[in-house]
């Protein structure tokens, strides 16, 4: 049963000047830190931000998208993890996708940047790890459950903890992502993302990277309702051959080193591979876990 006492943090980004230095910023940063620390993620309130002309046309494109003939959708398959069809195949216009995820970049940047400061290693800002090159935009559709499918409860998508830095996720309307938290009893908390927010979600090498600072939550998707759910995912993450290991000022004796170095690339032919499939939500941990 999803718990009805905890709820995601809420962060408001729509403040205009919301810039470095100022009190805002340093409130906000506060906010930002203690939820990543404590759940993983939270919720950013965005407004005036993303036009709604854009938000229904993205959301408007992918309905359509994901209504192609499977023959199409397969010719769009790649062999990289993260990309091409995956269940879906992103054909939007350009335009729309360019203003849409301006902003996902500009929010991944932000909280990096309050992690960063909060922590004292301002001076790691050009670090890969925190500015990288792959933005990785992916679309989802979760169909709502018909006549005899277990109605109430269908799993959209199994629990896990993500393999990328930092997710940015949006929904049109419908609510079904729950993120898993331990409090005492353990509990799925739902996830209320609004037409005018984004889920900012924490994965796996952000953990690793900021040694256990940085949680990484495991979370799913469950189909209660009547409608099919659609969501868009701006994920970021360095270079599949670059190494992953938090920074010395990190590891001291206090704090010693919770998960070995380790390359994206490898760790995806783990999580694919016969053992790493049997670890469950525990893979990262199985992979690098000191
Ligand atoms: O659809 C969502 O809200 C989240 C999807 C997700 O967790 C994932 O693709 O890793
Ligand atoms: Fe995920």
């Amino acid at each position: 049963m999803a718990s009805k006492e905890l709820k995601i943090p809420t962060i408001v980004f729509s403040k205009e000047e919301l810039k470095p230095g100022t009190s805002q910023w340093d409130s906000t940063k506060d906010q930002v830190f203690q939820a990543l620390q404590e759940y993983g993620c939270f919720e950013a309130i965005y407004d005036n931000v993303i036009p709604s002309e854009t938000r229904e046309s993205m959301f408007g494109k992918l309905k359509e998208i994901f209504e192609f003939p499977i023959e199409i959708k397969l010719k769009n398959l790649s062999d990289k993890p993260l990309q091409g069809y995956l269940g879906q195949i992103p054909h939007l216009p350009l335009n729309v996708i360019k203003s849409y995820s301006k902003s996902h970049v500009e929010l991944d940047q932000m909280v990096k940047m309050m992690v960063l400061e909060s922590l004292g290693l301002t001076n790691y800002v050009n670090d890969e790890f925190l500015e990288p090159n792959n933005f990785y935009l992916r679309f989802s559709h979760y169909k709502a459950p018909t006549q005899g499918q277990n109605i109430g409860n269908k799993v959209g998508l199994s629990g896990h903890t993500d393999v990328t830095v930092l997710s940015i996720i949006s929904q049109n309307q419908v609510n079904g992502l729950q993120v898993f938290k331990k409090n005492g009893e353990d509990q799925w908390i739902d996830v209320n993302i609004a037409p005018n927010s984004f889920l900012v979600l924490s994965g796996d090498p952000f953990m690793a990277w900021t040694n256990g600072r940085v949680h990484s939550p495991i979370h799913r998707v469950t189909m209660a309702g009547e409608s099919d759910r659609f969501s868009i995912q701006l994920s970021s993450l360095p270079n599949g051959d670059y190494t992953i290991k938090p920074p010395k000022e990190l590891v001291d004796e206090e704090h010693p080193l919770l998960f070995k170095p380790y390359e994206s690339v490898e760790y995806f032919k783990y999580v694919m591979s016969e053992a790493g499939q049997k670890t469950g939500t525990g893979v990262f941990k199985a992979y690098c876990g000191v």
